[in-house]
Parts: structure tokens; C-alpha cells; sequence
């Protein structure tokens, strides 16, 4: 098999492709023109952040089986298209977040310190200490925004240091919060408002980035600290310019950038902020450990074995796959629906499986939902493989049972998702090569196809509401595909569902919020 390294990964990594009898080519520096060109030669590709693997790469690179990424986050490379054709794309999630976390303490003391200003002066041959004086971190607040991997490190290393450490992470459950005595806050306004020092270490999302800006900084404390290890952005970057001109922040320490590389950016213009060019995973050690673990997962994969980290489907196998499919595609629907209509963090799901489905592998199906629980917040971190291992890791309980077998009753999947303050259902079924429906949500009865765009809004269960809702969205000119309301007499509740064929623009979804009689109202995106 032949493997094409286009990014520096560790000798180690290379050393363990060639000892397992793959034939290496190690060329770091091609150009597009000549990577398109050569790829077409090639079973797998090993890249780092730079290398863009999008449809263009896809088309040439006709043998390609395997994408492995060294490293974490997989925003260079178009998921859908790998799966689409089959590639499975794997990286190593665990492999350097040490060396992250330690780059964030470094970039929090050197920026408060102006360690990196004080040794340009004096590499201009200069002895001079004025206007470098830092502050200390003892008996500071420092307010972590996602309390994950990386966070909850940065968390216990700032802690020795005598911090008071608060942390936003509306996705964690009380108990880790509690495990690494880390107070929580409840919005990150509330955590603006009391922080000296601000780090964030949420993936890049739609709902993350642009999370620290012009209303966050307008909250914050005057002469806050604040530190970005995480990705370029989710920190505005012009909110961030504003906030240091009028003095809001005292100083700036920064791994990452939008449009990396991006020499040029105009925080590099000022003299209290701190860049570094994506160095957070650049040690031996994490490295070592990228190349050696994202050589054995590209092995792995290509001989079609168990693959720890695939972040894509096709690495599941099994002799059930295809009666299975429609229901691990139903599970992970359900799954999904969850933290795009509730902000509380998942503590308990309980899971029952009836009918057909109940014979088939339902432990697949149980990592299918928790898989569609987190994937909204965690992004490319969960998968077939490690779901389970990240609901355990957050304090989730998981539990599943059986109520039937019998073929003849209705093949039904009920997940409850129980939060501290709220029991939250849904069921769905498959109907033949009909594909899965959701027939009940909170209690509502229905019988909805999963479609890319939902609209899912509770209301009042009163005349017009339906009616205000469809010229709302006329008006922006999306087109509803289907409708289904379902209704719950007893509280004189309705929900209605509506799919729709295109995204829904924020203000409109304001406006149907403001309708009179309307309870909630959210865009679910599948
Ligand atoms: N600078 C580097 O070289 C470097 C190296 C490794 C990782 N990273 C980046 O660091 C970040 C964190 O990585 P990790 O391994 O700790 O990830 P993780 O998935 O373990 O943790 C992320 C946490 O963010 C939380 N979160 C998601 N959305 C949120 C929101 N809207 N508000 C608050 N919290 C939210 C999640 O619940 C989760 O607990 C990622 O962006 C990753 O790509 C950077
Ligand atoms: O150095 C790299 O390859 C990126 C490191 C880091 O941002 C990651 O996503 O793992």
C-alpha cells in the first residue's frame, strides 16, 4: 500500500509506517498543482491543518481509502465527501492536548507578563524595564469556556497556581464541574462579568465562533486578560481590535488566527498582544505521539481492522450493516435532535428498544444516539468508536432495555434524556425502505421523515398560529417541503414541525419567536 506524508509528522510515525510494509513517500512540500497531480497513486495521505482535502482533491484522488489527520480538529478536510466515496478519515484527538494546555499557560503568563516584549528590547541590545510591568495570577478569576479535554488541564494547572477558576460549558454534566472543582456558570455573561482572565477551548462551531465578541467584551471586566489556544475566530478578531483600543483588554495571548496561515493580521499591530503561529501541538512529545498513533490508525484502516478514531461511518462492519443502516441512521436522528432544542446537560439517557430492533445489535444503535447526542457540541470528537467512552468521560449514564422482540409489534426506539431539571423524549421507527420517522417528541405524537431543516416550534394551542408562522417564513422566502402538528390536550399545548428546504434566517426565526401564543421555537439541523 502506499502512503503519501504531506505534512511533517514525527520520524517515529514514518518509522512505524515503513516497519508495517507500507511504502512511504515523505514530500512536505508539494504544491497543490503537483499534490492533485500525484495523488491519484496513491491508498492513503497523512496531513496535518494546511493541506485542504476538498472536492477538487476528492476527484483525483481515485485509490484513496484513508485521510489521517495528525492531530484534532478536522476543518481542512470535507467529511461528507470522504464518507460519501467511502474514505475513512481518522485522527488522534487525545494525542496533544497537554502540549495545548501547556501552550495556553505559557501564552497566559508571557502575555501578562510581556515576557516575548521584554526580549525583543533586549535583543535590540536595550536594558530597559519600563512599562512592562505584569500582574499576578494568585487570587485571580480566570473563566474557561468549554470545560473538555483541553480545559479542564488548563483548569487543574491554573488552579496550582492559586486561581479561583469558573468555567461555561452548557454541555457538561454538574459532576464534572464538581471532579475538577471548577465553579460553573450558568451563561458565559455571568463569566464575562467576573473573569480577570478569559482562555477558550470549545471546538470551532457554528454556535462557537464569534462567542467572545463586541456584547461579550462590552460585560467584561475593564483591563480582562484574555487567551485564544483553541481555533482562529472563536474569539472575534475585530470585536477583540475594538476591545483593545478602548482599553477593555489589558492583553492578548494567541495561538491561532482566521485564515491561517495570516502573517498579517492587524493584532500583530499591537504591542500588548502575544501571537504564536499555531504552535499549541508543536512539541516532541505530542508529536511523537500524533505520528506514531496516526500511523497505526492509517494501518489499521487500510487493513480494514478496528480503527480507534475514525471520525467517519464506513469504519463499522458487520454482517447486520445493512438491515442495521436505517436504524443507526434513525438513532443518530434522534440523537442529534437534543442539544439543537434544549440547553441543559444530558445526565441520564435511558434507551428502550422494541419489536424487530430489539433483536438486532443494539449496543451499535445505543453508540448511534449517543454519537447524535454529542456531535453537535463535540464535532469531530465523537464517533462509532468512542461514543460510549465520551458519555462515560462526561458523567452521562447510559442504559438500555429491551421490551419486545416480537416481529409483529411496532420496531420502536424511545430515548428519554433526562437533565437536572428536565426529562426530555423521542421515539422513531423505520417503515420499510420508507426510512425513519420520529413519532414522538416531549410527548407530541407524530410522524415526521427526517429532513436536512426542521422547524420545530411549541405554541399555545389556539387558532392562527399556524397560519402567522407559514407567511413568516413565505415572506422569507423559504419554502415549507411538510407539516405535522401534534398536540397535547391536556395542557392546551401544540407543537408543530415543519420541514423546510432551506436554512432559516436568524431574524426570522426571531420573529416567529415574538409570534403571540408561540412557547419555543428552534431550526434543527440534520
Ligand atoms: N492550538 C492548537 O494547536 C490546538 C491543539 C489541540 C486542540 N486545539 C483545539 O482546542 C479546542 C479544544 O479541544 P479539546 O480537545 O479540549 O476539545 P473537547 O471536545 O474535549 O472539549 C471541547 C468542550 O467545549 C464544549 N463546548 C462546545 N460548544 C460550547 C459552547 N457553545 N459553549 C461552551 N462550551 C462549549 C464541549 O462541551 C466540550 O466540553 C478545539 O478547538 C481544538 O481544535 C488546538
Ligand atoms: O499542529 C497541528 O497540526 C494542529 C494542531 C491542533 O490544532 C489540532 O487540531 O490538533
Amino acid at each position: 500500500m502506499k502512503i503519501l506524508v504531506a505534512e511533517t509528522i514525527s520520524e517515529k510515525g514514518i518509522e512505524k509506517l515503513m516497519n508495517e510494509g507500507m511504502t512511504v513517500d515523505v514530500n512536505t512540500k508539494l504544491s497543490r498543482e503537483e499534490l492533485l497531480k500525484v495523488i491519484g497513486e496513491y491508498d492513503a495521505i497523512i496531513v496535518r491543518s494546511v493541506t485542504k482535502i476538498n472536492e477538487e482533491f476528492y476527484r483525483r484522488a481515485t485509490k484513496l481509502k484513508v485521510v489521517g489527520r495528525a492531530g484534532n480538529g478536522v476543518d481542512n478536510i470535507d467529511m461528507e465527501g470522504a464518507t460519501k466515496r467511502g474514505i475513512i478519515v481518522v485522527n488522534t484527538p487525545e494525542s496533544n492536548v497537554v502540549s495545548a494546555a501547556e501552550h495556553t499557560i505559557g501564552l497566559l503568563i508571557s502575555s501578562c507578563r510581556n515576557i516575548p516584549q521584554a526580549h525583543a528590547r533586549l535583543g535590540k541590545r536595550v536594558w530597559d524595564r519600563s512599562n512592562l510591568k505584569g500582574v499576578e495570577l494568585l487570587n485571580k478569576t480566570v473563566g474557561i469556556v468549554g470545560l473538555g479535554r483541553i480545559g479542564s488541564l488548563v483548569a487543574t494547572r491554573l488552579k496550582a497556581f492559586g486561581m479561583n477558576v469558573v468555567a461555561y460549558d452548557p454541555y457538561i454534566s454538574d459532576a464534572r464541574f464538581k471532579k475538577y472543582g471548577v465553579e460553573k456558570k450558568e451563561n458565559l455573561e455571568e463569566l464575562m462579568k467576573e473573569a480577570d482572565f478569559i482562555t477558550v477551548h470549545t471546538p470551532k462551531t457554528e454556535e462557537t465562533m464569534g462567542m467572545i465578541g463586541k456584547d461579550q467584551f462590552r460585560v467584561a471586566k475593564k483591563g480582562v486578560r484574555v487567551v485564544n489556544c483553541a481555533r482562529g475566530g472563536i474569539i472575534d478578531e475585530q470585536a477583540l481590535e475594538e476591545a483593545l483600543k478602548e482599553k477593555i483588554v489589558a492583553s492578548a495571548g494567541i495561538d491561532v488566527l482566521v485564515g491561517e496561515p495570516n502573517p498579517t493580521s492587524p493584532l500583530l499591530d499591537f504591542d500588548n498582544v502575544i501571537i504564536t503561529p499555531h504552535l499549541g501541538a508543536d512539541t516532541v512529545e505530542a508529536q511523537d505521539n500524533v505520528g506514531i498513533t496516526v500511523a497505526q490508525e492509517v494501518i489499521s484502516a487500510l487493513r480494514g481492522e478496528m480503527v480507534p478514531n475514525a471520525v467517519n461511518l464506513p469504519t463499522i462492519q458487520s454482517q447486520e450493516l445493512e438491515t442495521l443502516k436505517a436504524y443507526l441512521q434513525l438513532g443518530e436522528v434522534l440523537g442529534k435532535i437534543y442539544y439543537q432544542l434544549e440547553k441543559e446537560a444530558v445526565e441520564k439517557v435511558e434507551i428502550t428498544y422494541s419489536g424487530e430492533v430489539a433483536a438486532l445489535e443494539t449496543s451499535m444503535l445505543t453508540l448511534a444516539i449517543l454519537k447524535g447526542i454529542f456531535e453537535p457540541v463535540l464535532k469531530e470528537k465523537v464517533n462509532y468508536v468512542n461514543a460510549a467512552l465520551t458519555a462515560e468521560s462526561r458523567g452521562v449514564t447510559v442504559t438500555e432495555s429491551r421490551e419486545s422482540a416480537e416481529s409483529n409489534c411496532l420496531a420502536l426506539i424511545q430515548v428519554k434524556i433526562i437533565s437536572k431539571n428536565k426529562t426530555f423524549t423521542i421515539s422513531g421507527t423505520v417503515l420499510g425502505k420508507g426510512g425513519g420517522r420520529i413519532v414522538e417528541l416531549n410527548g407530541y405524537e407524530f410522524d415526521v421523515t427526517p429532513s436536512a431543516y426542521m422547524l420545530m416550534a411549541e405554541n399555545i394551542d389556539k387558532p392562527g398560529i399556524v397560519g402567522q408562522i407559514g407567511t413568516l417564513l413565505g415572506v422569507s422566502k423559504v419554502n415549507i417541503a411538510t407539516m405535522q402538528l401534534g398536540r397535547l390536550a391536556s395542557d392546551k399545548r401544540a407543537m408543530m414541525v415543519l420541514a423546510v428546504d432551506s436554512d432559516v434566517p436568524k431574524e426570522t426565526l426571531q420573529f416567529i419567536g415574538g409570534v403571540e401564543g408561540v412557547v419555543k421555537v428552534r431550526l434543527v439541523k440534520l
